[in-house]
């Protein structure tokens, strides 16, 4: 059998311990399939004596991540420590630099140095691969990249962050309070070494922003995906999308578009939706994850499986190792980055969909209508308004409402007009609601 792909491994958490375990659980299964043994050299992380679950004897100790690229005994670098600038960014830097392939589970440095390092990867012939970096164990990167790869993709959404979605289908099964559900998820390894990432829609905006490039040929913009997460939602919002016919899921979405002069433009969004029960969607629970890519002659691919988690993270993780053991480099985003189109962010004004509008209002009389003539103002139709029972704080209560198909910018215009009334007592909440 051909010489091993000798690997270093950066970060021994959650993934890194996982990645070990599978390494030495399905050596020789992987040494067949990569047609050589993938070992583990040297490893690293912040401490050195603390309790992983695995033998770490077997390997060399580096305190310096940074400089295990230049190892003469290390052919790839594998970046599990999480973080999108710091030593995570500083060491994939030196490795590439130093000629030797990097795979990183790193959506945060790829969706803000991803461009620069697939230059340098380019440059250098190593190979820069990051399956696990979008919805984990998922083989979304590959789908997109290799079964795709003959589509031109007309849109690519689903849900990005197995931590919401635990929360959030815990919460519609079990009645579970947020911050109960987050400390679970975090106990399981599900979440962000900070999980504000997770709750407040960024970790899901950095996966959207990698796929939408890699789906699109378009260079990354993370800073353009309008982002909101779950942290304002309530139990009640729970409630009442229930007894409308949804759940609510965390949906990352992205589609391509053109505007008025011709030129390309990208419409990249994470926000909590409200998800029919009868769309494939509504039935992802737990930490699983679920893409839809729309391809033109494939029609719509559905991939779906765990997003998070040790296991699955790390089968991703090793997928790319034996990628690179049978020597596949390829361009870290299917085409190189000279050739990624500037896709600056679309303008969402001409979208239309139907939406549900949570205020907390004052409980007293003429504040329905003082909603209502807004929405009439504004354009919007509502095809229901629901006034909850005295559940709220003393004095508040829920008004939420359904709308009909129209432009978001009715909804839009309609908030506005609202802005400051006096008979809201909270800031309104708009989740639209998925489509076909
Ligand atoms: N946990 C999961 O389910 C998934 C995680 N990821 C990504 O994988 C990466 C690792 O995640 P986890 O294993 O969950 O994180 P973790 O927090 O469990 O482990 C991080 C490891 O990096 C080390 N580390 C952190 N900061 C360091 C520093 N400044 N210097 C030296 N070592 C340092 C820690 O000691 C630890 O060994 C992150 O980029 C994360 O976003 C990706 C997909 C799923
Ligand atoms: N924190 C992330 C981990 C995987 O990417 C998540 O919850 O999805
Ligand atoms: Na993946």
């Amino acid at each position: 059998m051909a010489e091993p792909l000798r690997i270093a491994l950066a970060g021994l958490g959650t993934v890194g311990a996982g990645v070990i375990r599978l390494i030495e659980t399905n050596a020789e299964l992987i040494a067949r399939r990569a047609g050589r043994p993938i070992t583990i050299t040297a490893i690293s992380a912040r401490d050195r004596t603390k309790k992983r679950g695995v033998d770490l004897t077997p390997y060399a100790w580096e305190d310096d991540m940074v400089v295990m690229g230049e190892r003469g005994d290390v052919d790839v670098v594998v970046e599990l420590v999480g973080g999108s600038d710091g030593p995570a960014l500083a060491c994939a830097r030196t490795t590439i630099e130093a000629g030797k392939a990097l795979v990183t589970a790193n959506k945060a440095m790829i969706a803000h140095h991803g461009l620069e390092l697939a230059a340098k990867a380019e440059a250098a012939k190593v190979a820069l691969k990051f399956e696990a970096a979008v919805a984990g164990g998922i083989p979304v990167i590959k789908g997109l990249r290799e079964g795709g790869a003959a589509n031109a993709f007309e849109r690519v959404y689903g849900i990005l962050n197995g931590t919401c979605n635990f929360i959030l289908s815990q919460m519609e099964d079990t009645g579970r309070d947020f911050a109960d559900v987050l400390a679970e998820a975090q106990a399981r390894g599900y979440a962000e070494a900070d999980p504000t990432f997770d709750v407040e829609g960024i970790d899901a905006a950095h996966k959207l922003s990698i796929l939408a490039a890699i789906a699109f040929g378009a260079k990354i913009d993370f800073n353009s995906v309008d982002t909101a997460g779950i942290s304002r939602l309530r139990a009640a919002d729970i409630a009442q999308a229930d007894s409308l016919g949804y759940v609510i899921r965390l949906i990352g979405m992205a589609e391509p578009g053109i505007a008025a002069d011709g030129s390309p433009r990208l419409f990249q969004r994470v926000q909590p939706h409200l998800v029919p029960f009868d769309h494939p969607l509504a039935h992802v629970d737990g930490a699983t994850n679920a893409v839809v890519a729309e391809g033109n002659f494939s029609g719509r691919l559905l991939f779906q499986g765990a997003g998070a988690g040790d296991g699955p993270t790390a089968s991703a993780v090793v997928a790319d190792l034996i990628d690179i053991a049978r020597g596949e480099i390829g361009a870290p985003f299917s085409v190189p980055v000279a050739e990624l189109e500037e896709m600056p962010a679309a303008d969402t004004g001409h979208r239309t969909g139907r939406a549900y509008i949570r205020f907390i209002v004052a409980d007293r009389p003429g504040v329905l209508a003082e909603i209502t003539a807004a929405m009439r103002d504004a354009g919007v139709s509502i095809e229901s308004l629901i006034q909850k029972g005295r559940s709220e704080a003393e004095g508040e209560v829920m008004v939420s409402m359904v709308t009909h198909e129209g432009p978001e910018s009715a909804v839009s215009e309609a908030l506005r007009l609202l802005d400051g009334a006096p008979s809201l007592a909270r800031p309104p909440l708009v989740l639209h609601i998925l489509g076909d």
